[in-house]
C-alpha cells in the first residue's frame, strides 16, 4: 500500500501540494498524470523522504519510507534515471546496490536480464548508456529486493515502443503478483494501456482520482484538457 494523507508542501511561495490525498492499493497500478510543475515528483519525493510534508503523511507499506531498516527490500524507486555513477558499469552499479541491500550479486545478473540488459551491456560503462538503457538500469535497481511496492517517476522516459510495452507487461506481473505500482507519466497512451486507475493533478491539487477500466486514450486525453485547463501552474 502507498498512501499519501493530507499532504500539504510549500516551498517558499510556491503551494507545491495543496491537501494532497490518495492511495494505491495491492495489486493495483495508479499513474499520476499532471502538466509540468503539477506537484508530481514532490509527492513522490514527499512518498520516498526526501521532501517533508509541511502536514499530512506519506507512507509506503504502512509507514514512513525513511524509518524502514532496508528500504529496498519494501519499496523499489525510481526517480532520476541518471542516478547511477557514470564512471561504473551497469553490473558493478547493481552488485553494489545487493551489497546495501544483503542480496547474493546473482541477483544483479537476474535482474539484467528481468530489464532486458545483455551480458555485454551490462559489463559497460553508464556513461556509455542510452537514456532507455539508464531507465532499464533504473528499473533494474528497483526491483532488485524484489519489493512489493513500487514508485516510479517518469519509468517509460526514453524507452522505445517495444520496451514500452515490456515495461507493461512487468509492470502489470508485479501487480497481479500483489505489488503497489505507482508511476508518473505524461505519456497519456501509457497511462491508458498500463494503469488501473489515474491520479490528475494540477497546481498541486487532485483534481481527479478514477478507475481507468477500459477508457481509451482519446478519452483521457479530453479529460486531461478539460481538468487541467483552468488551473494555473503552482503559485
Ligand atoms: N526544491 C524546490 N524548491 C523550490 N521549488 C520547488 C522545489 N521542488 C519543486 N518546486 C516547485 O514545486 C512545484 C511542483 O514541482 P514538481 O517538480 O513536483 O512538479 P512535476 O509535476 O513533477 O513537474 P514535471 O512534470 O515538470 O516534472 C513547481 O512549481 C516547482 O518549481
Amino acid at each position: 500500500m502507498i498512501e499519501l494523507s493530507h499532504v500539504t508542501k510549500r516551498f517558499g511561495a510556491t503551494l507545491a501540494l495543496d491537501d494532497v490525498s490518495f492511495a494505491v492499493r495491492p495489486g493495483s497500478i495508479v499513474s499520476f498524470l499532471g502538466p509540468n510543475g503539477a506537484g508530481k515528483s514532490t509527492a513522490l519525493r514527499c512518498l520516498v523522504g526526501l521532501v517533508q510534508p509541511d502536514t499530512g503523511t506519506a507512507t509506503v507499506a504502512g509507514v514512513a519510507y525513511r524509518t524502514l531498516r532496508s528500504p529496498g527490500l519494501v519499496a523499489g524507486v525510481l526517480l532520476n534515471a541518471d542516478d547511477a555513477h557514470p564512471g561504473r558499469t551497469g553490473r558493478e552499479t547493481l552488485r553494489l546496490a545487493c551489497l546495501t541491500l544483503g542480496l547474493p550479486f546473482s541477483r544483479a545478473d537476474e535482474v539484467l536480464a528481468e530489464v532486458g540488459l545483455s551480458r555485454a551491456e551490462s559489463r559497460r560503462r553508464v556513461r556509455t548508456y542510452s537514456l532507455g538503457m539508464r531507465q532499464r538500469l533504473g528499473i533494474a535497481r528497483a526491483l532488485l529486493g524484489d519489493p512489493s511496492v513500487l514508485v516510479l517517476d517518469e519509468p517509460a522516459n526514453g524507452l522505445d515502443p517495444q520496451g514500452q510495452r515490456w515495461l507493461a507487461g512487468l509492470l502489470r506481473q508485479r501487480a497481479e503478483r500483489g505489488g503497489a505500482v505507482l508511476l508518473s507519466s505524461h505519456q497519456l497512451a501509457e497511462v491508458a494501456r498500463i494503469a488501473d486507475r489515474v491520479v490528475m493533478i494540477g497546481a498541486g491539487r487532485v483534481l481527479a482520482n478514477r478507475p481507468l477500466a477500459d477508457a481509451g486514450a482519446a478519452e483521457l486525453e479530453d479529460e486531461y484538457f478539460t481538468l487541467t485547463s483552468g488551473v494555473d501552474r503552482a503559485a
